[in-house]
Parts: structure tokens; sequence; C-alpha cells
């Protein structure tokens, strides 16, 4: 007879073949929906949603029956233990999993279908009209009305189809009764009972560096747009961060850069100027992980994407990159414009790509970032070095490169940097404790927007410019809340990336400060990346930590602040002595919102 062992080996290389079909069935028939909203694709989507939740049921079931402390192989016990690890698909009433499945897509339609008014007249979608005047406009009132016009397309549109949507979550989620709540699902996917405490201890040490940053561009803001902008309390208004959700702030370098007169780096014009389109956007990305000997794009990336927004039907513009489970189907489906933003974007989507090539021949069970915030680090990793002076001034982006003496366009460079890494540490960490706040039961819909607006008084320090009344729901104006996605992975990867850059730059030997470290052809830094690429979801995320920092002290298996803030030290020492010159109080007052 064969051993458990062997039988296991069995059952799990049947599984994954069986998982591969369905799990490329379900998600050709999701991207068919992403890629042209109608109700028969929403249909299609939904249908084969359930198929999918079916076979986990039942996979999860067969696998219960090995008896794991017969088997010695930790691997084998770890595969066993995903295939039994189903979340949601554990429900037994199918209808109600369906009705998840609808209401997830339905706010998804009415999110990427909205047009925002922004007077009697005209009414824009999010991309890349209003997302082009939030951006551009420093006109204090157009920004307004984008800002209220958005929100009340989106947000306020889907209120009365959230509160179902968490009651039917954590019904199902709970029905196994292994999670509390659906927000203790989504952390367990962290694989640490001190989770939710490390990230609030990252969040703390990182907070002075954004109140530095904060006081900084709120003084800058106050001489644009007047002192009456800005409330005693201290807070900065929504609208003028240069993002429809004040998440990042490189929109508004030109406005509030420390040493203005010096050449502000515009990347959209000099792309422009060099005639760049949407596809040699995605061939500079490729080329920048080729030179690092990582992987090119497969024929069936560029046959199978959608790269720019199609005429003639509806999408979901928010950029995404897809696995379709069989080694040589991976698509990114973007909105793509030719802008800097859209630049960094393109490179974030292929960065997760990078990480589907490197694992694709791991069980598929192993397939996924070691953590989610893995996902998304490795996504972003490269646009640390892709940014730098040196780097646009390589690809022709940049034709003067502030010299290592040059501290003022050194600063204004770490500075640019700080407005997209740094201003959106508050925003990363707080979209979850609302999200789990509302799955513990703590925030009832009746308080959904006090409480948003409340998180987004603390920890980001800026205040509505509209006032807000319940009849809002701003927090399904951002597209992770309508579209199901967790968000504190991003909070992950903008510690975690840091960490990495610092060990990237270090194995390839790479001279000279850390915020001007460039790994481009550097085969070194892209080797030991791809090392870490190729765990997948293998090993606990300490082990993939380890892997790439190569630490001999052994501490370094967890998330640190310090490389963030080492890469950030001029900067912070800058920030300080500016501040102090201008008399400049930091901080806000926490508890006391400004509702207009
Ligand atoms: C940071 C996050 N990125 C992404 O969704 O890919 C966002 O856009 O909010
Ligand atoms: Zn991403």
């Amino acid at each position: 007879s064969q051993t458990v062992l062997e039988e296991a080996k069995e059952y799990l290389d049947k599984y994954d073949k069986l998982a591969a079909d369905i799990y490329y069935h379900s998600s050709e028939a999701s991207w068919n929906y992403y890629t042209n909203i109608t109700d028969e694709t929403l249909k299609n989507m939904t249908d084969w949603s359930l198929k999918e939740s079916e076979f986990a049921n039942i996979e999860a079931k067969n696998a219960s029956g090995f008896n794991l402390s017969q088997i010695q192989d930790q691997n084998i016990t770890r595969l066993l233990k995903k295939v039994m690890d189903i979340g949601i698909s554990a429900f037994s009433d199918t209808a109600k999993l369906r009705k998840i499945s609808e209401i997830q897509a339905e706010m998804t339609s009415i999110y990427s279908t909205a047009e925002g008014c922004i007077n009697a007249t005209t009414c824009l979608p999010l991309e890349p009209d209003l997302t082009d005047i939030i951006t551009n406009s420093r006109d204090y009132d157009e920004l307004k009305a984008a800002w209220k016009g958005w929100r009340d397309a989106s947000g306020k549109k889907m209120k009365q189809l959230y509160p179902q949507f968490v009651e039917l979550l954590n019904e199902a989620i709970t029905f196994e009764k292994k999670y509390k709540d659906m927000g203790e699902y989504y952390r367990s996917w962290y694989e640490s009972e001190t989770f939710e405490n490390d990230v609030r201890h990252l969040f703390d040490e990182l907070a002075p560096l954004y109140e530095n940053l904060h006081a900084y561009v709120r003084r800058k803001l106050r001489t644009h747009y007047g002192e009456d902008k800005f409330p005693s309390t201290g807070h900065i208004p929504a609208h003028i961060l240069g993002n429809m959700w004040a998440q990042q702030w490189n929109g508004i370098y030109d406005l509030v850069a420390p040493y203005p007169n010096k050449q502000s780096a515009d990347i959209t014009e000099a792309m422009i100027a060099k005639n760049y389109n949407v596809t040699y956007m995605y061939q500079v990305a490729e080329d920048f992980f080729k030179s690092i000997g990582l992987y090119e794009m497969p024929p069936l990336f560029w046959e199978k994407s959608m790269l720019v927004k199609p005429n003639g039907r509806e999408v979901v513009c928010h950029a995404s990159a897809w696995d379709f489970s069989n080694g040589r189907d991976f698509r990114i489906k973007q909105c793509t414009s030719v802008t800097e933003d859209q630049l960094l974007t393109v490179h974030h989507e292929m960065g997760h790509i990078e990480y589907f090539l490197a694992y694709a021949d791991l069980p598929l069970l192993y397939r996924g970032g070691a953590n989610p915030g893995f996902h998304e680090g490795v996504a972003d990793i490269v646009t640390l070095s892709f940014q730098t002076p040196e780097h646009l001034n390589k690809i022709g982006l940049l034709d003067d490169v502030p010299g290592q003496n040059d501290t003022e366009g050194d600063i204004n460079f770490l500075f640019r940097m700080a407005l997209e890494k740094v201003a959106f540490l508050p925003f990363g960490y707080l979209i979850d404790q609302w999200r789990w706040s509302v799955f513990r039961g703590e925030t009832k819909p009746e308080r959904y927007n006090e409480k948003w607006w409340d998180l987004r008084c603390d920890f980001q320090g800026i205040y509505p410019p509209v006032e807000r009344t319940n009849d809002d729901f701003d927090p399904g104006a951002k597209y992770h809340i309508p579209g199901g996605v967790p968000y504190i992975r991003y909070f992950v990867s903008f510690v975690a990336q840091f960490q990495w850059h610092k060990a990237l730059c270090q194995v390839g030997n790479i001279p000279g400060p850390l915020h001007r470290c460039d790994i481009y052809n550097n085969i070194a830094a892209g080797a030991r990346l791809n090392e870490m690429l190729k765990m997948g979801a293998s090993r606990p995320w300490g082990e993939a930590m380890l892997k790439i920092t190569n630490a001999t002290d052994g501490e370094t298996t967890k998330l640190s602040a310090l490389p963030l803030l080492e890469y950030f030290d001029p900067l912070i020492k800058w920030l300080e002595k500016n501040n102090k010159e201008n008399n400049e109080i930091l901080g806000w007052d926490k508890k006391n919102c400004p509702n207009v």
C-alpha cells in the first residue's frame, strides 16, 4: 500500500491540474467582465466564481481526510493546509456566496462607470479626465468641484450596498468558526499573531517624518491658496494635494518643491517631447527588468493585455496584473496614458508579472506573494531605481543630473520621492483601520463616513473641502473598497521595498547614498531579487525577507522602518531645520476634525 506521504503527493498533483483548469476559466471570465462590463459578462464571472468556490469546498473536504500528524514532510503539510484554507468558500449557502459576488461586481461597476460632474453640464470619468484635473489644476474651486463630483457619482451611489456586503462576508467567513470576522481572515494572510501591532508600531516610527513633510507642504500650500483655507487645527484641505484621495502628493511637486528655481524634472513633458507612446512605455519597463536578468514578457502578454482604454465599451480602468495559472498567459489591464505617473504604474504592474513569471513553476498553491505586501513591494521595487536622476538621465528623460555635492538638487529629488512614498504612509495604514473596524462591528453603517473622516483627519491631517453628511460614502470613492481589495498590503509594501532596495544596492555593490542607487543593468542585484521571487508563497514570509536581505543578524526577517528612514535621512534633517526656521508648528489636532 502507498504510504500516507505518497498518497498525499499524488492527491496534490491531481489537485494542481484540476485547480489550474478551474482558475484559468474563472480568471478568463473575470477578465471578460473587467474589460467589458455588461450584464452577461457579470453573470458569467459570477457563475465561474461559484464554480471555483464549489471546487475549493470539495477539495478542502478531500484534503481534510489526510492525518497531518502522520506526514513529516513540512512542504506537503503546508500544501494540504493551503488546500483547506479556503475563506468564504467554506460557506454552504451558495445563494449568499452568489450575492456577495454580485454586490461586489455591482459596486465595482458603479465605481468604474461613474462620471463626476464638475458643473451643471459637464460630467467626466475618473481616468483620465478627473485625474488630470486633480493633478494639474491649481484653482481651489475647480479642484473642489472635481473632488465633490467624483464622490457624488461613485461612493454615494453604492452607500446602500456596503452594509449588506459586510454582513454577508462576515456570515460566510464565520461559518467555519475559524475567524471572528472578515478582517481577521484578511490579516491571517500575514501568518503572524502580532501583525496588527507590528504595523501600528511601524506607523508610529514613521509618523514624525510624515509630520515634518505635512508641516512643510502645508506652509507652501498656504502661500498659494491663502491662509483662510487652513484652519487653526492644522489640517490641510483634502483636494489640493494633487491626487483624488490625497494618497500621494507628487502631483503638486512643482508647487511645493524646496528649490523651485532648480530645474524641476517634469518627466511627463520629457516623455511627450520624446514621442513616448503606450507600447513604448511597456517596452521601457520590460527593458529594465531584462537589464537585471529578470523576465521578458511572454508572447501572450502582448497579444491579450488591455493596455489602453477601449472605445465603445465600459471597463474597469483601475490598473491590475493578471496570472491565468497556466504558466504562459499573463496580462496587464490598464487605461494607460502618456504621463510620468502612468509610467510608474506600468513598472508597478509589470513588477507583478515578474513575480508571476518567477514562481510559475511552483505548485499552484504557492503561486502568490510571500504575503500580499510582498507582491506590492516587488511591483514597486524598481521604481526606486527608475526615478533616480541617474536613471532618468540614462533613458533620456532628464538632462542634468544633480551632482552628489549639489545639495539643492539632491534635496529636490528626495523631496519628490517623499511626496510619493512618505505622504502615502498614513493613507496606506488607515484604509484597513476603517475596514477592520467595520468588519469587527465597531463601526456601524450610520457612522461609516464619520469614521472614515475621523481616521483621515487623525492619521493624514487633512479635512474635507465640502461638508460631509451621512448620505455620503467616501470610502466607496476609493477603488479598493468597492473592489474588495485589502489595503494594508500597500503599507507593508512601502516599508519592505526600502529594506529590499538597501539589500539589492549592497549586493550589487552600488556606491553612493541609498536614495541615488539605481540597480539598472545590475545582474547581481537582479539575481538576489529573483531568489526571493522564486520562493512565491512556499515558505513563511520572514524566510523570504531573509532570502533577500541575507542578513546575518537573524532579526531582519521582520519588517523594519530603518531602511526607509535611512533613505530619507538627508531630507528629514533638511525638513526639521526648515520647519524650525519658519517656526512651523508640526502636526494637527488629531481629535478635532474640521467639517468645513
Ligand atoms: C497604491 C495602490 N496601488 C494599486 O492599487 O495598484 C493604489 O493605487 O491605491
Ligand atoms: Zn499592485
